[in-house]
């Protein structure tokens, strides 16, 4: 049998820092998020809003056109990228600190043409993560996750089953471990307790609400572990920490609601954050 710890409040000490005052933007890392078609624009907008709220210093959002408008009404601190030029999102995506594909991709060819292209170039020292359409893209063309990268998966219970092959019913903490270490990836299990597995170790989150079943939550995730990875150093335990915060801030909202929206997480992140900071 293996030992699954707990996700609590003490990984906020241990992650988010109080920020040095010798600091600029770069210091909180360049994120890229890909994803949006005409139909999901919402997903990459909540995504984005996640990054930049949970304090990615830099964020570019490369999607379809049609959602330009709507991310920077939302969000005018993310610089957008047509996601049909992509000899222009090809150095920010190469100069990135993080990168989080999938919210909202969809799955037509130009959808895997873009997973495909981001897979070919991303290098050592970057982070990708994949959530959503490119968890279901990759899962249904068979494609081989990037080799250089530290690749960090997103997948709710249907997703892992396509990525994985292993059935919902069958989703244990030893199964899905051993799938997770042969992907050499970190791997995010959604679920009302998600689990998150790293190499040998398997974590389970200790909050979440039913309030949270709303469709945007989590492309929400997927943003912030984009904002905390990109800022914090030390990547697992930045994920562990992005996981926590999302179903803490969740917990205290629905304190009061009856259901919390993804974007109201996303706007709680910086009080959130300023609360539970280490010096
Ligand atoms: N506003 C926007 O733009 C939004 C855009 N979005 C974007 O849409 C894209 C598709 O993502 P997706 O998750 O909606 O669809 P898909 O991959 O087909 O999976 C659903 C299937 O799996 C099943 N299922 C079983 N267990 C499950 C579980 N624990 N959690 C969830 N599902 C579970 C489920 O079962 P059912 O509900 O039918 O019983 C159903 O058959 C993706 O890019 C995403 O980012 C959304 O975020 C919404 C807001
Ligand atoms: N009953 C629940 N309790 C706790 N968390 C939940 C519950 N239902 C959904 N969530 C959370 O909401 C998110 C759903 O993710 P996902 O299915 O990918 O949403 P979407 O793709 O619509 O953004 C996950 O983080 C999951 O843990
Ligand atoms: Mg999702």
């Amino acid at each position: 049998m293996v030992k699954v710890k707990k996700i609590t409040k003490s990984i906020l000490n241990e992650v988010i820092r109080k920020r040095p005052a010798n600091s600029f933007k770069g210091t909180y890392g360049k994120i890229v998020l890909i994803g949006g078609s005409q139909n999901f624009g919402g997903a990459i907008v909540m995504a984005s809003l996640a990054a930049v709220y949970s304090g990615a210093g830099l964020v570019t959002t490369v999607t379809d056109p049609s959602n330009q408008t709507s991310l920077h009404d939302w969000l005018p601190e993310a610089m957008f990228v047509d996601w049909n030029q992509f000899d222009h999102a090809k150095p920010i995506i190469e100069a990135a600190d993080v990168i989080v594909i999938g919210p909202g991709l969809g799955t037509d060819n130009h959808a895997f043409d873009l997973l495909k292209a981001v897979f070919q170039i991303v290098k050592k020292g970057q982070k990708l993560i994949i959530d959503g359409s490119a968890l279901t893209l990759l899962a249904s063309n068979n494609l081989p996750l990037p080799k250089d990268s530290l690749n960090i998966l997103t997948p709710h219970q249907m997703e892992w089953q396509r990525v994985s092959g292993i059935k919902i019913a069958d989703q244990t903490p030893d199964a899905n471990q051993k799938a997770a270490e042969q992907l050499h990836a970190i791997v995010v299990v959604k679920s009302h307790r998600t689990q998150v597995y790293e190499g040998t170790d398997i974590f389970e989150n200790t909050g979440g609400t039913p309030a949270q079943a709303t469709g945007g939550m989590g492309d929400t995730l997927a943003g912030m572990v984009g904002g905390f990875t990109a800022q914090f150093k030390d990547t697992p335990k930045a994920v562990l920490a992005a996981v926590y915060s999302h179903s803490a801030i969740a917990d205290k909202l629905a304190e009061k609601q009856y259901v919390v929206l993804p974007h109201q997480i996303s706007e709680s992140l910086p009080k959130f954050m300023h609360k539970n900071q280490a010096e």
